[in-house]
């Protein structure tokens, strides 16, 4: 008896998708945060569709976004990021998982304002650094000194980032747990926005 009591009780995952309601929940923060892995992860635990902006822009450029980064720059690359968020944040409910610029531009985060809740997983330099270093997909972290390159990032784009409805500290621990505690930071913001 107790047992089929106890199994009826909604799951963090089901209590968050029940508050998210139609809102596309949006992972935002500099590269290595681990919006791409825990945002898959947090999706799974919704039940909700996922989208990474990254491979979405590289799905319907058909090139990767280094390519794109050498082929039309940096400033192209913002104009489709912006077009495919534009899009994502028409309808939802589903979790998306940006690029570290996206939040920066200030007509993509109007738009993320507008369509959805987001999410700044902050971490510390040396945290993304260990990250980002195990792989040279990046192409703004092709520079001299890339551990600088994300501190200057960090200085610039952090207090951007703090404008967001959500902060989570992603830090040496595992995923799932990274991911649970934006399922609990949901549920949290969501029933004090309800409060008289
Ligand atoms: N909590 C974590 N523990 C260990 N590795 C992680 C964690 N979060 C992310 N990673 C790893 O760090 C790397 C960067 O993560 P990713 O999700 O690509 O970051 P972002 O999309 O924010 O740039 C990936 O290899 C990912 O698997
Ligand atoms: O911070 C940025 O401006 C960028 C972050 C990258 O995504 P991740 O944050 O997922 O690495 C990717 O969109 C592009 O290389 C530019
Ligand atoms: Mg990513």
């Amino acid at each position: 008896m107790t047992d089929t009591i106890f199994n009826l009780a909604p799951s963090p995952g089901e209590r968050a998708k029940a508050a998210l309601g139609r809102r596309n929940l949006v992972l935002v923060g500099l590269m290595g945060a681990g919006k791409s892995a825990i945002g898959r992860l947090v999706a799974q635990q919704l039940g909700l569709p996922f989208i990474d902006t990254d491979t979405e822009i590289e799905r319907v450029s058909r090139m990767t976004i280094s390519e794109l980064f050498a082929a039309y720059g940096e400033e192209e690359f913002r104009a489709l990021e912006t077009r495919v968020i534009k899009r994502l944040m028409r309808s939802g409910p589903r979790v998306v998982s940006t690029g570290g610029g996206a939040f920066i531009n200030e007509k993509t985060r109007k738009q993320i304002e507008r369509g959805g809740l987001s999410v700044w997983l902050n971490a510390d330099l040396d945290v993304l650094w260990d990250r980002v270093n195990k792989r040279d997909h990046r192409p703004l972290l092709k520079t001299e000194n890339p551990k600088q390159t994300l501190k200057d990032l960090m200085d610039k784009r952090y207090p951007i980032y703090a404008l967001a409805d959500i902060t989570v500290q992603s830090r040496d621990e595992r995923k799932e747990v990274i991911a649970g505690e934006v399922l609990t930071a949901v549920i949290d913001h969501i029933g004090k926005d309800k409060r008289p």
